[in-house]
């Protein structure tokens, strides 16, 4: 129980040593009986390879580690809390469900009511809450474990982040995302067949990442297929040296053919005024995107029709697709070990924290810290995007300036959340220290 996990491992000379989790796991000491244990789960926004996989561990890592036999399944994400059935969840009826994608509970977006969920809760004598779903979901299962603290019940919050977009902080890897990454090849080898077969042929595929683009970089690295990433991190221009314009026209010079990948969130200010819907937003408060894809595609036909250069581009939108299906065999691994270490924090009497792998080792991450971090997003100074660029050899889109700017804000930034926010002292002082961030203890 004392076992710590370092959110930084690669320490440079004379920084931090930055904060350490609690370290996820079976402690010896138990503080909920078995048969007092009433569980529930629900799942919340939007689709993600391997949720049934995580509901079935839950249920059965309860079931058979713990010897808890009540379970409930709340039905279609938030307001499923008073607004609609119950499902009772046991082996027998989750034996089958990793095998499907989609949730069996259901989802929905929006429809977060605080204090009618915790009514519920408190009605309902829940005294485990599992709450599988992305950066907002976790931002409303923070508000209900301080409601629920607020109540003083002896309740205890567990959050599992979901996401396909791995823009979940802190965590390594969110469970779904190997697996979109995989099915995104079949569209992308699409792109390239066809791309491949006609003259001057351009295959362009969009995949999901509102914010962030690790979908299409992780994609993009696999296929080898693809010559061209944009990416919502990466700014990109259309016209003039160094824009896309010249860069397809060379490569279809020096190829007959290209594939360029471009994720749901790039290139939005490209996108013109008339077809933006800057104001309109998804239940949940998602700002709503418009088809960055279909855009791309009409200015490059416009624009090799003005040079008249015959060409043949194939649009792919494969959306829904890549998160749809049941996860693979590397994220079901992944959704077990999640599932297990989840259920033995709760039983141990942990509240108010997400598990999730950090550094390769699982910990319990306090959901004040989750929340006081940036979202994940692709760093184009990093050395992975580095590693892209000399996959696809695409223009960087950015001179030097912008480079040396871009790491100065970064340094900024490291050095004011190691200093101010974990260790509340200044930087220098902090140097040798290292803060433990505990979940709530047990209660
Ligand atoms: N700031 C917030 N406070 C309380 N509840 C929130 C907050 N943001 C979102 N929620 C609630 O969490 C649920 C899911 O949120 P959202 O639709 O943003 O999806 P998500 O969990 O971020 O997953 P993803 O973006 O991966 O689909 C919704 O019911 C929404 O009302
Ligand atoms: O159309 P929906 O269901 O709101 O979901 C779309 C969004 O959900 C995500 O898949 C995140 O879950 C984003 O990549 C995408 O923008
Ligand atoms: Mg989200």
């Amino acid at each position: 129980m004392d076992d710590t996990v370092a959110q930084k491992i690669v320490v440079e000379k004379n920084s931090p040593r930055g904060t350490h989790f609690r370290r996820a796991g079976p402690r010896q000491k138990v503080y909920f009986e078995s048969e007092e244990v009433h569980a529930c789960i629900v799942t919340c926004g939007g689709l993600c390879p391997g949720l049934n996989t995580v509901i079935r561990e839950i249920v059965c890592g309860l079931y058979h580690m713990y010897g808890v036999h009540k379970v409930l399944g709340i039905e279609g994400g938030y307001r499923g809390f008073y607004a609609r059935n119950t499902i009772p969840l046991t082996p027998k009826v989750v034996n089958d469900i990793h095998k499907r994608g989609g949730t069996i509970l259901g989802t929905s977006r929006g429809g977060q009511d605080t204090s009618k969920i915790v009514d519920s809760i408190q009605d309902r004598g829940i005294n485990q809450v599992y709450i599988i779903g992305g950066d907002g979901t976790q931002k409303g299962a923070s508000v209900i474990f301080e409601e629920i603290r607020r109540r003083g019940l002896k309740v205890a919050v567990a959050g599992i982040p979901k996401t396909i977009d791995n823009d979940i902080p802190i965590i390594d890897k969110s469970f779904g995302f190997d697996t979109a990454v995989e099915e995104a090849q079949r569209a992308i080898s699409a792109g390239h067949i066809e791309s491949e077969s006609f003259e001057n042929g351009i295959g362009l595929v969009k995949l999901m990442g509102r914010y962030s683009g690790f979908i299409a970089m992780y994609a993009t690295l696999a296929s080898r297929d693809v010559d061209c990433c944009l990416i919502p991190e990466s700014p990109f221009y259309l016209e003039g040296p160094g824009g896309l314009f010249e860069f397809i026209e060379k490569r279809l010079k020096e190829n007959g053919h290209m594939v360029i990948v471009i994720a749901e969130g790039a290139g939005q200010e490209l996108v013109s005024e008339s077809l933006r819907t800057t104001d309109q937003q998804d239940a949940s408060g998602n700002k709503l995107l418009q088809d960055v894809g279909l855009c791309i595609s009409q200015k490059i036909k416009d624009h090799f029709k003005r040079k008249k250069m015959v060409i043949n581009l194939k649009y792919i939108d494969p959306t829904y697709m890549i998160r749809a299906v049941p996860s693979n065999a590397s994220d079901n691994v992944y959704c077990t070990l999640l599932a297990q270490s989840v259920i033995h924090g709760t039983m141990a009497g942990y509240t108010g924290f997400i598990g999730g792998p950090v550094n390769g080792r699982h910990a319990y991450i306090p959901f004040h810290r989750v929340l006081v971090e940036k979202q994940n997003k692709v760093v184009i100074t990093d050395r992975m995007w580095a590693r892209l660029l000399s996959s696809t050899h695409q223009p960087s889109f950015m001179d030097h300036k912008d480079v040396m700017e871009d790491d100065t804000e970064k340094v900024g930034q490291t050095l004011q959340v190691n200093g101010k926010s974990h260790l509340g002292t200044t930087t220098a002082k902090a140097r040798d220290t290292e803060s433990i961030e505990e979940p709530s203890k047990p209660i």
